[in-house]
């Protein structure tokens, strides 16, 4: 019996739109400078699926150097549960980033928000301001930022929702105002209250992998890259990951043809003439992924190389918005290109 060999690399797509950045996630920039005057730190959330790939150089630049803590969400969805491996995961993470203060959080672990809040504590008592500590949460749209606003008001003072959550970008328009997520006492010096702001996406993403890790991870609508595209995206790491997590439909395959046709059967997912819908199928496999059905695994290759990459990125200066634009403009232009029949003579 031959051995499954996954796919050693995924076809570079020039093709792809590489950016999202809506007008709301404009307006809600510009609001962060205004309020940053009132702001005591910042919480910025990242995807613990894409710990390198979700972080948006625009909050370096808005935030300026006011205090942060970085909060890497759907932390449940990145690791097997077997420990070892997330305990890597969290240790190289926390040396890529020191000094800054890390959490990783499951929104359903009170123990991962009382550490956040805990931090949080620290941090306002150290003020000393009399009114308490104001904070806003900051990060690419759909990481979870108003579920973990929820979670810490939840935890920190038992009151129940304030902000709107949902499986799709874009769900916070506006910031609003602040919510009490810590209640200091009598003397409200360490009371802490939380701003949820709109998602913003990076102004212009340079590489076609990382646009697909992001639109896997619900950072970009799902109506923005082709279903059958990410499919293929997501098989190519689950392959890499474990293939026998899909083994209810397919054998190890490297052909998301077969696998989506075999899921598209088993689920009845089929159109009129009985043949599969695979679209439908494509983005049900997506879901099921996001779901923590698909196997529980990081998108980024933590490695040293990888690392090396991401500090060099840090290290150079953002692009300015207008640059993003421009080179925004000119990938449309060479997609253009790259899609023009050439004459034959
Ligand atoms: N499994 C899991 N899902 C999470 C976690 N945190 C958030 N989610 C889910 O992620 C989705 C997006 O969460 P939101 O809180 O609406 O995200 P947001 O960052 O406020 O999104 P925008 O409105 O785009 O800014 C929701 O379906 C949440 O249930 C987590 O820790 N674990």
């Amino acid at each position: 019996m031959s051995t499954f060999v996954p796919r050693a690399a995924f076809p570079v797509l020039d093709s792809l739109p590489r950016s999202y950045y809506l007008g709301h996630h404009a307006a809600g920039v510009a609001k962060m400078r205004t309020l940053l005057n009132q702001i005591d730190f910042v919480v910025e959330c990242r995807d613990y699926r894409i710990p390198l790939t979700s972080r948006n150089p625009l909050f370096e630049e808005v935030l300026a150097d006011r205090k942060r803590i970085i909060v890497y969400t759907k932390r449940d969805l990145g690791s097997d549960g077997s420990g070892q491996e997330n305990a890597k995961t969290i240790e190289q993470l926390r040396k890529l980033h020191s000094p800054t203060p890390l959490c990783f959080s499951d929104f359903r672990s009170t123990r991962d928000i009382r550490h956040i809040l805990n931090l949080m504590r620290d941090l306002s008592e150290a003020r000393q301001a009399l009114t308490g500590s104001h904070c806003m949460v900051v990060g690419m749209p759909n990481v979870g930022k108003s579920t973990l606003l929820n979670a810490l008001r939840q935890t920190g003072v038992h009151k129940g929702k304030a902000a709107q959550t949902g499986a799709q970008p874009g769900v916070t328009r506006k910031i609003g105002t602040g919510v009490k997520i810590i209640d200091g006492g009598p003397t409200n010096q360490s009371d802490v209250y939380l701003l949820d702001t709109p998602g913003v996406f990076i102004p212009y993403v340079p590489d076609a992998d990382a646009m697909l890790k992001l639109a896997l991870c619900g950072s970009v609508k799902d109506n923005i890259l082709p279903p059958f595209t990410l499919a293929d995206y997501l098989l190519y790491h689950i392959n890499i990951h474990d293939p026998t997590v899909y083994s209810e439909y397919h054998g190890p395959t490297n052909d998301v043809d077969q696998l989506l046709d075999a899921m598209a059967r088993k689920t009845g997912r089929l159109q009129k003439g009985g043949t599969p819908d695979v679209e439908g199928t494509a983005m049900w496999m997506v879901q099921r992924w996001r779901n923590g059905h698909l196997g529980r695994f990081l998108l980024d290759e933590l490695t040293e190389d990888s690392f090396a990459r991401h500090v060099e990125s840090v290290a150079a200066r953002p692009m300015s918005l207008s640059q993003a634009k421009k080179a925004g403009k000119e990938a449309l232009r060479a997609r253009a290109r790259a899609v023009k029949p050439v004459d034959v003579a």
